[in-house]
């Protein structure tokens, strides 16, 4: 069966550095979270999979090349600053009824009149996700997403992307470094590394720990 999204190869370097020599196959409904230090690569991949940096490799989505199936955030996306949240939706969905769909309106609410740059950054973020949420694409990649959101904002983005991955059974990749944020959500648990790939999702369905399964690996990794 073919899955979702195929990462069959993926190769970067950087100069005569390598950065990813990596392989993931992942499915519908699959949340997979990225760990790795700063600086492993993890936004390279992102970067890679959006085809905004050159690469080499094979990447399917449902079997075919990606086209606009895959779309992300990555570090301080702008949206239209005067723009009220709902215009800047219709604009970038380009339909003019984005703001009306139900997902938008639960995650948003009265935020989808106020204008995206008076908006503080986790509420940016939320207008950022609706934005994804409410799109066509196939795969979402979240990259550093839950950074500086409070407890509120984290939950309703749990939420948000549970049913997402139970309804509309997108893939999602996410990657982040406050472990907490993710909690419940990871089907899949990978660390990059020394341009790797590891799959460290039986560590961490043993008892759902993610710090836990994390620093075990990193332990294992440098004895
Ligand atoms: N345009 C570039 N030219 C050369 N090297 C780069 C370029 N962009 C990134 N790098 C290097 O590639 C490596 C991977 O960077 P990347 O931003 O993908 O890491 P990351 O895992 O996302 O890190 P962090 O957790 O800090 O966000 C780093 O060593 C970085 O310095």
């Amino acid at each position: 069966m073919t899955s979702q999204l195929d990462v069959v190869w993926l190769r970067k370097s950087f100069g005569a550095r390598p950065i990813l020599d990596v392989a993931l196959s992942l499915d519908a409904g699959d949340f997979c979270l990225i760990l790795g230090e700063n600086g492993a690569g993890k936004s390279t991949f992102f970067r890679c999979l959006l085809e905004l940096d050159n690469h080499d490799g094979v990447v399917e989505v449902n079997g075919k090349r990606p086209r606009r199936h895959i779309l992300g955030i990555l570090d301080h996306p702008m949206l239209y600053p005067r723009w009220s949240a709902a215009a800047n939706l219709r604009y970038v969905l380009n339909d003019s009824h984005a703001d009306k769909i139900p997902v938008v309106q639960d995650l948003l609410g009265d935020l989808l009149r106020r204008p995206y740059g008076k908006m503080s950054t986790g509420q940016r973020k939320l207008v950022l996700l609706a934005t994804l949420l409410a799109s066509d694409a196939d795969v979402l990649l979240l990259d550093e997403f839950s950074n500086g959101l409070d407890q509120s904002t984290r939950s309703r983005f749990r939420e948000a992307v549970h049913r997402d991955l139970k309804e509309r059974g997108r893939t999602i990749i996410a990657t982040g470094h406050d472990l907490y944020a993710f909690e419940s959500l990871p089907t899949r648990v990978m660390v990059l590394r020394d341009t790797q790939l590891t799959d460290i999702t039986a560590d961490y369905f043993s008892d759902r720990d993610l710090t836990r399964a994390y620093a075990q690996h990193v332990a294992r990794n440098s004895a």
